[in-house]
């Protein structure tokens, strides 16, 4: 109740003047956004929800019905991203690539070239090598780095060596090669992952001037925008040069991997002729996306993945045995082989539901004022859907809370997009274009981890002493690292040394 002009806003925590509801965060035991929304809609039995935050209006959906109307019914309402203001003056100056495109011509081009030649099945496929030859690095570097830990035991952080492996896949799916600049690339996501999740206090009262002006945020977005700007032109300046040295090489071919995605974008900027010209600035928003996009997420992923294996020993068991089994001894895991490990792929797919990295997807903005579920919309309104509760709901779940691979079996409910109690993806014209990007490096890179190593939590914690607590960022991640104790079960043949 309590609004103006006969609208019915979905009902939600009690708000206060000029603050909204932003009491509730403060005064929240998480500081994690996802699970404080989650509380306040089952406590207001609201599955639409309204809040408001400073001047922002604010819709959260946290169940299946609600999350379909906002992604399904009303798809084409919802498809604009809304731009946080202290980072508006970055996306002004041309930081707009498929993430944060507004719903029109330039979303819709890069949408149709993302999906159809960017991250196809078939260009999925192309990078096979680039996989196989990462996933070899990791337990290379996993047999090979056994340091001592906190414990004083040797132990490897599996978490950071997955991070590098997804973002080297990444990389080298789009440059066609390792980034030079990689550690400082890394640190610039870091900081992103940062600045986005940070209140500032200018974000919430955009009208202010005087606020927006006090928060030194929209200046550090600048900065970052120039930083990420400067470092995707080393990348492409690294893609021409590579490039030129392949196409030099005596058996001179360019192949499909070592165009990489960067060189399909320049063919087309190159080529022309598109509604929406594809300037390279367009091209530098859309590869840093894909960079920034690909490599958290997934590595992320497997990190929990990792964490809930070792919680549920019996789980781990299962998937190493179903691996070990159908490899038969051979010296590594090749992507052939992950056709026959279904295990692992419910595995995937249980960290998914449980840890959905991105809780509340990314946010979408209301452009015309809708009726949803019998409450006003009003436009202009932020609209989340809330896929970490709506994934742990007790109605859709039986043992919501469980680790239990098991119960995707009978390969009914799928992430693509049409189960809503199931959406780490989302849904509709928004969803990821990136599953098949993620899956390929997910599953080889876990069955890898698996086949060749037994994994010991140290200092003798047991299994349910594991922490899992969460820490915001550009994905959600473990707050603590996990740090463990490889035994080599299968031994890791000598690296070769090429040199990609
Ligand atoms: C486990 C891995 C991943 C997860 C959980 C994930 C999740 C998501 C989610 C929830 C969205 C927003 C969907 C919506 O608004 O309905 C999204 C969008 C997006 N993702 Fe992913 N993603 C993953 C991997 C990837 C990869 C590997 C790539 C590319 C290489 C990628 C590229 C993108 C892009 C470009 C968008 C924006 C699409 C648009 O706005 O039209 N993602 N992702």
């Amino acid at each position: 109740g309590g609004n103006g002009g006969g609208q019915r806003l979905p009902p939600g925590p009690s708000r206060l003047p000029l603050i909204g509801s932003l009491h509730h965060f403060l005064l929240s035991r998480s500081p994690l956004a996802h699970r404080t929304m989650a509380d306040l809609a089952r406590r207001h039995g609201a599955p639409l929800m309204y809040l408001r935050l400073g001047e922002v209006g604010l819709v959260v959906a946290s169940s299946p019905a609600a999350a379909r109307e906002v992604m399904r019914a009303h798809d084409t309402a919802f498809a604009s991203r809304p731009w946080i203001p202290s980072m508006r003056p970055a996306m002004e100056r041309g930081a707009v690539g498929l993430v944060f495109a507004r719903h029109g011509p330039l979303w819709r081009q890069l949408r149709s070239v993302s999906v159809l030649e960017l991250l196809s099945a078939r260009r999925v496929r192309s990078f096979r090598r680039v996989r196989e030859d990462e996933a070899r690095r990791l337990v290379a570097a996993v047999a090979a780095a056994p340091a001592p830990g906190p414990g004083g035991e040797a132990v490897v952080n599996v978490g950071e060596l997955l991070a590098a492996l997804t973002t080297d896949v990444t990389v080298r799916a789009v440059i066609g090669d390792r980034f030079d600049r990689r550690e400082e690339f890394a640190r610039a996501v870091e900081e992103g992952g940062r600045l986005i999740t940070r209140f500032s206090l200018g974000d919430l009262f955009p009208s202010s001037r005087l606020l927006r002006f006090l928060s030194r945020k929209a200046g550090q977005a600048m900065d970052l925008h120039r930083k990420m700007f400067e470092l995707m032109d080393c990348a492409i300046r690294q893609h021409e040069e590579r490039r030129a040295a392949v196409a030099s090489a005596p058996d001179g071919t360019v192949k499909e991997e070592d165009e990489g995605i960067l060189g399909v974008l320049l063919r087309i900027h190159k080529e022309g002729g598109l509604e929406v010209p594809l300037t390279m600035d367009i091209v530098k928003s859309l590869i840093l996306d894909l960079f920034s996009g690909g490599s958290d997420t997934s590595g992320s992923t497997l990190e929990w993945a990792m964490s809930e294996l070792m919680r549920n020993p019996r789980a781990m068991e299962k998937a190493q045995a179903e691996v070990r089994s159908k490899l038969h001894g051979k010296p590594s895991v090749i992507e052939d082989d992950l056709r026959d490990l279904n295990y692992l792929k419910l595995v995937i797919k249980e960290t998914l539901r449980l840890h959905p990295v991105l809780p509340l997807l990314l946010p979408r903005e209301c452009a015309e004022d809708r009726e949803v579920m019998g409450y006003d919309v009003p436009k202009g309104a932020t609209v989340l859907v809330n896929a970490w509760a709506i994934g742990r709901d007790p109605e859709y779940w039986d043992d919501a809370d469980a680790f239990k691979p098991e119960r995707f079996e009978d390969g009914k409910i799928d992430y693509k997009g049409t189960d809503f109690e199931f959406i780490p993806f989302g849904a509709g014209r928004r969803m990821c274009p990136g599953t098949l990007f993620a899956q390929a490096v997910m599953e080889l890179a876990l069955a890898s981890l698996l086949y060749h190593f037994d994994w010991k939590l140290p200092g003798g914690m047991k299994p349910s002493e594991l922490d899992m607590t969460e820490k915001m960022g550009m994905a959600v991640k473990r707050k603590d690292d996990l740090y463990l104790r490889p035994v080599v079960r299968v031994p890791v043949p000598p690296q070769s040394t090429d040199s990609t």
